[in-house]
């Protein structure tokens, strides 16, 4: 598989202190990679890093094996998508209009949307089931419909790259499931996938590979099953943590965290 993200040697920080110095990690054409890390490590910082919008202190980042500053911004939009933390809306926007503008970066020469597009924009309003959202104005939906829209338009933009900053922090169960489903569903068609969360189970559920970054900036990769064990995690967050482990529907094994009081 080819290689769509290549972090090399990357130092991050702000001001006089640097978040990490040395990281390096891969992520390949329908590899989804889970990033984890306490509060503050700077795993939003190394997202800005790869969106070209932090000047990297030292190492390189590439996308489909190009410099991210030699990328056209256009040609970048078309191949990177970005689900923030939390986006506010200045306007009130329908949430059908917010999943459109996933579409901005495809547009001809003309730069409307046409039916191609609002085609691919009520498919993606579906897959994440929130259709019935489509006629409501953003700046009234909830946290949770806010990060399902989020979604939506990223997936509407078609990328190679999809970078999700905590895309399901303020998701019930189901629509957790939903979204890992379809993070899942996703890769299997071809694009890579960096998904930041702070629930270890998300990792073990959907993630190929999982790094976690830790406070003194060192970031370890491997299989979920290799990263993120009891001992690793209770080191990471300062506390212990239980890996506990049932079966799924299907037989196979299933694993989730919880943080001892
Ligand atoms: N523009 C900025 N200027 C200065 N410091 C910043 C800036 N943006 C972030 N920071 C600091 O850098 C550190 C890393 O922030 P970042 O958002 O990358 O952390 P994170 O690992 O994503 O955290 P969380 O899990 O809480 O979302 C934090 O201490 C934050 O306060």
């Amino acid at each position: 598989m080819a290689v769509v993200l290549d972090l090399d040697r990357v130092c991050c920080g702000y001001r006089d202190t640097d978040l990490f110095t040395d990281v390096s990690l891969r992520v390949a054409e329908s590899e989804v990679l889970c990033l984890l890390g306490p509060n503050g490590v700077g795993k939003s910082t190394l997202l800005r890093a790869v969106l070209g919008s932090l000047q990297l202190r030292a190492g390189r980042v590439r996308i489909a094996g190009r410099d991210v500053g030699e990328w056209r911004r256009r040609a970048l939009a078309r191949t990177v998508a970005h689900v923030p933390q939390a986006a506010a809306a200045p306007f009130p926007f329908t949430v059908a209009e917010v999943v459109l503008m996933g579409r901005t970066p495809h547009l001809g020469v003309a730069r409307s949307p046409g039916r191609a597009d609002r085609e691919i924009a009520a498919r993606c309003l579906e897959r994440l089931g929130i259709g019935h959202l489509a006629h409501r104005p953003y700046t009234v939906t909830s946290g949770g419909e806010r990060q399902l829209v989020l979604v939506a338009r990223a997936l509407a933009q078609q990328p190679r790259l999809l970078l999700l900053d905590e895309p399901a922090s303020d998701l019930d169960l189901g629509n957790q499931a939903m979204l890992l489903r379809t993070v899942r569903d996703l890769a299997a068609g071809g694009p890579a996938v960096v998904m930041i969360s702070h629930a270890p189970e998300h990792a073990f559920a959907v993630a190929d590979t999982a790094a976690l970054l830790d406070r003194d900036g060192v970031l370890r990769t491997g299989t979920p099953a290799e990263v993120l064990t009891e001992s690793e995690l209770t080191r990471v967050y300062g506390g212990p943590v239980r890996v506990l482990t049932g079966t799924g529907p299907d037989g196979s094994t299933v694993r989730g965290c919880v943080p001892l009081l």
